[in-house]
């Protein structure tokens, strides 16, 4: 007879109802009756999840026993998104898990939505981790992601009064079935003390270092599996504890404040997320953060090493570490530290190693956010690490003077020491002196990292610099987030083999300008947009219609991503109302998100210029509704996956050469919407890709840009020289949107008349043509579907399987080491 299909790890319907109810019993202690939507929830979560362990346990033996080269991806940041739809897909259990859930009569939308989603990153830097992460098991290639297990992620935003308003993310309270502890994988973190000069046994001078303070880490594992694959991945994510959680001394003299407070100030250092995505200067508990993810990262390298090929001289055979920005950047002198301390390797072997073993990844130009740290903080924190940095610092620049003779200039700009001002260590000249490889994240971008902030050390190093443009993950971004256009692409594609070859998406080509195809295209953009739209008036009481063009700008609150520019067309769109009720006007709604730094005042202040311009147009009887305005709250990997596939318009319009590349541009587009963008970032190779003529660019490109603020910017020309941009400008002062408060925005608006650093004056006018461009393609649904097709089928370029395999060829040098199917 047909040998049972083992329930835990059955893939079939049958199976999937048989563990669902078996883990509502066994895990949740719950019968049907009076589970609550959590329980729902977890028994969902461990079905899938024994599924995943499976062959995360088959993984780790083909890993261990083939001593595979192994990629480690240091970030501090890791937004992973909820796990339990995409872990479905990648399993390729979707259909018999949702045929299973009706059967159980269990709403499986529901289900999904109960998940509270693991807000580990800020941004950009953050989700691009977790989408590597998933194109790395996807790719077969053994990976170990290393970050922070903040009990506290990114703060869950709400609007009040039109206000952001930060409330914790206390993401854990429920607990978490994705992840598994490793009470034994735990290190000893240390700080402060101080070091002293040794002879060893061979009698070779050495340091010790003698802290002041050990806390430990402790590793939480959570799996990674690769879509179409039984290959699993690792993300280890450390968590502070103390030594000894409880000073029993202290508690006998009924101290017991003290008895707890090395447990305290211990689980400090991985309590929360820095909720910023440009650094605060000094923030001692950030710098005690990144060494302490560092020191348990590369203690667990050398441990897996040792237990698996050793010796420790070959461990950049066995390694390779990509430093996800300048976070990370301490592993190179942990690295050295352990190498010289503690394995008694000499300077140059262990400068070898380290410099092979490590890359670097930089995120961002604007100034503000390349790290430094006082070398005063690090002299109490880590006083062994500055030894070291010194000394790296000394042996490079003697390189540098014999390179550019007599060019003192150069050595200064070039130290890793700053000495202008308090003396800061440059957290990026550390990583690209102890790495062999940088790179930027789009070619514009790794242009002028080559050409502005790091120039000199391309100068010295030219052949270690490269661009990997970014990428993103078609599983979520295309078949989690939107599945009916994934369901139309694999109908194209015969089937799902195109989300693991994106290049396939050019099969769609041929059907650009099919009527039939076309409105099935505009139905599915259609029933995303209803989805929205109902989402929205549940959230915010704005009531969208799809039948208005959505236009959408989503991603974190920026000056230098200019929503208040955004926010000037919306308010010529409204004085042109105003002037003429029957102005002929496509309908539009233009819907925000994103969130701010909770200690950025411009930022947040903008938050509420767009929810008080929302407030005024959306209860305009003159308006009546043609065009409306909103703010979607909390934006998330979660809610992005809301947005994504209901924009029609996506709103790209930083200042060119500011952002360093973008990945929502790429969701945006890949899920049919029309870009509205500046030559900034990965914008230009988006454009490339689609065709000029599926684009509307405008605005100055960097160049320009970069010779109007040398020859000296003057915003207020502009003021006085576009009589439209300033009856705009004037009505927000004017205290229509602030129920007549004339100073509530002056912030706002006296920063743009009289500094705009980034440059919104400037591209207003050409925003503003490139915006009537839109209208009239829109008025030609026919042209614009074409478009909107023409536009997914040409970004096969920008998944994340290509980034990952540029790194793997380019950077790594690692090979994809397949798991063998268990079905
Ligand atoms: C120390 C605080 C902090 C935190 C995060 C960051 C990140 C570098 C900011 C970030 O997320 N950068 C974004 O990275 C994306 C992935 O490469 C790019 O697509 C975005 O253009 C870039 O802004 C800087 C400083």
């Amino acid at each position: 007879c047909e040998p049972r299909e083992p329930t835990r790890t059955g893939m079939s319907k049958e199976a999937l109802k048989q563990a669902y109810i078996d883990n509502l019993f066994f895990i949740q202690g719950r019968f049907r009756e009076v589970a609550t939507p959590h329980d729902l929830y977890m028994a969902a979560a461990f079905t899938a999840r024994d599924r995943l362990l499976e062959r995360w346990v088959r993984s780790a033996q083909l890993f261990k026993s083939s001593h595979a080269r192994t990629v480690c991806y240091l970030s501090a940041e890791y937004l992973l998104g909820p796990h339990l739809a995409k872990t479905l897909i990648n399993l390729g259990i979707t259909q018999a898990a949702r045929e299973a859930a009706e059967e159980l009569e269990l709403d499986f939308t529901a289900v999904l939505e109960e998940e509270e989603e693991p807000g580990l990153g800020n941004g950009g830097l953050g989700r691009l981790a977790a989408c590597f992460m998933d194109s790395l098991a996807t790719l077969r290639i053994p990976a170990i992601g290393y970050g922070i297990r903040y009990e506290f992620g990114i703060f869950d935003q709400r609007i009040e009064d039109g206000w952001q308003v930060e409330v914790s993310d206390n993401w854990l309270r429920n607990g978490n079935p994705w992840e598994i502890p490793r009470p034994k994988i735990c290190f000893p973190v240390c700080y402060g003390g101080h070091t002293e000069r040794y002879r060893d046994a061979d009698d070779q001078w050495r340091t010790r270092w003698v802290p002041a303070m050990v806390i430990q880490g402790m590793a939480y594992d959570t799996p990674i599996l690769g879509f179409g694959t039984d290959n699993v991945n690792l993300l280890r994510l450390w968590k502070s504890e103390a030594a000894e959680s409880l000073d029993f001394q202290a508690f006998n003299i009924g101290d017991y404040y003290g008895a707890v407070h090395a447990k305290i100030e211990a689980e400090t250092i991985s309590k929360i997320l820095y909720p910023n995505d440009e650094p605060e200067a000094g923030k001692e508990l950030r710098l005690k953060q990144q060494y302490f993810f560092v020191s348990c990262s590369i203690q667990d390298m050398i441990r897996l090493h040792l237990n698996t090929v050793g010796p420790i001289e070959r461990f950049d055979r066995k390694f390779v570490a990509q430093l996800n920005d300048t976070h990370p950047a301490l592993a190179i002198a942990e690295l050295m530290r352990l190498l010289l301390d503690e394995h008694g390797m000499d300077w140059e072997q262990a400068w070898g190693i380290t410099h092979r073993t490590f890359c670097y990844t930089n995120h961002t130009l604007l100034p503000e956010a390349l790290e430094t740290w006082p070398v005063a903080l690090l002299e109490r924190l880590l006083p062994r690490h500055l030894e070291i940095i010194y000394e790296i610092n000394q042996r490079f620049l003697d390189q540098v003077r014999i390179r550019f003779f007599a060019d003192d200039a150069r050595v200064a700009r070039m130290s890793l020491i700053g000495e202008d001002g308090e003396r800061q260590v440059r957290m990026a000249h550390l990583a690209v002196v102890g790495s062999h490889q940088v790179n930027g994240v789009a070619e514009l971008h790794s242009e002028l990292v080559r050409t502005t902030i790091l120039r000199d050390f391309h100068d010295l190093w030219p052949e270690r610099f490269t661009n990997v443009t970014n990428g993103v993950s078609p599983r979520r971004f295309i078949m989690v987030s939107n599945p009916r256009l994934g369901r139309l692409i694999s109908e194209v594609c015969g089937n799902t083999s195109w989300a693991r070859d994106l290049e396939q998406l050019r099969r769609l080509e041929e059907h650009a300008d099919d009527p039939a195809f076309q409105a099935r295209w505009r139905e599915i953009k259609s029933a995303a947009k209803r989805d929205l739209a109902d989402w929205m008036a549940a959230r915010t009481g704005v009531d969208l219609d799809p039948v208005q063009l959505f236009d959408v700008q989503a991603k974190r609150i920026h000056e230098y991503k200019r929503q208040h520019l955004n926010v000037l067309h919306i308010i010529r769109t409204y004085q042109r109302i105003k002037q003429d009720p029957n102005h002929d006007l496509v309908p539009r709604a233009f819907i925000f998100g994103g969130k701010a730094a909770p200690g950025y005042f411009a930022a947040k202040l903008l938050i509420k210029l767009i929810n008080a311009v929302a407030e005024v147009i959306n209860h305009d009887p003159e308006v009546n509704g043609t065009i409306r305005v909103a703010f979607m709250p909390d934006f998330n990997v979660k809610n992005g996956q809301r947005l994504y596939p209901a924009a029609d318009l996506s709103e790209q319009i930083s200042l060119a050469g500011k952002e360093a590349s973008g990945t929502g541009n790429m969701k945006f587009s890949m899920n049919g919407a029309l870009t509205i963008g500046t030559l900034d970032g990965a914008n230009i190779e988006i454009r490339r890709a689609v065709g000029e003529e599926n684009f509307f660019l405008f605005g100055m490109d960097a160049e320009t840009v970069a010779h109007r603020q040398a020859e000296g910017y003057r915003p207020w020309d502009h003021y006085h020289g576009d009589p439209e941009l300033r009856a705009d400008i004037d009505l927000i002062n004017s205290g229509l949107f602030s129920h007549g408060d004339t100073s509530l925005f002056r912030p706002l608006t006296d920063q743009l008349v009289n500094h705009d650093p980034f440059m919104v004056l400037a591209d207003y006018r050409a925003y503003l043509e490139a915006q009537e461009h839109v209208s009239s393609a829109y008025r030609d649904p026919a042209r614009w579907t074409r478009m909107s097709i023409l536009n997914v089928a040409r970004m096969g370029h920008f998944s994340s399987d290509r980034a990952i395999r540029e790194y793997a060829e380019r950077i790594w040098a690692v090979e994809p080491l397949p798991v063998e199917s268990g079905q």
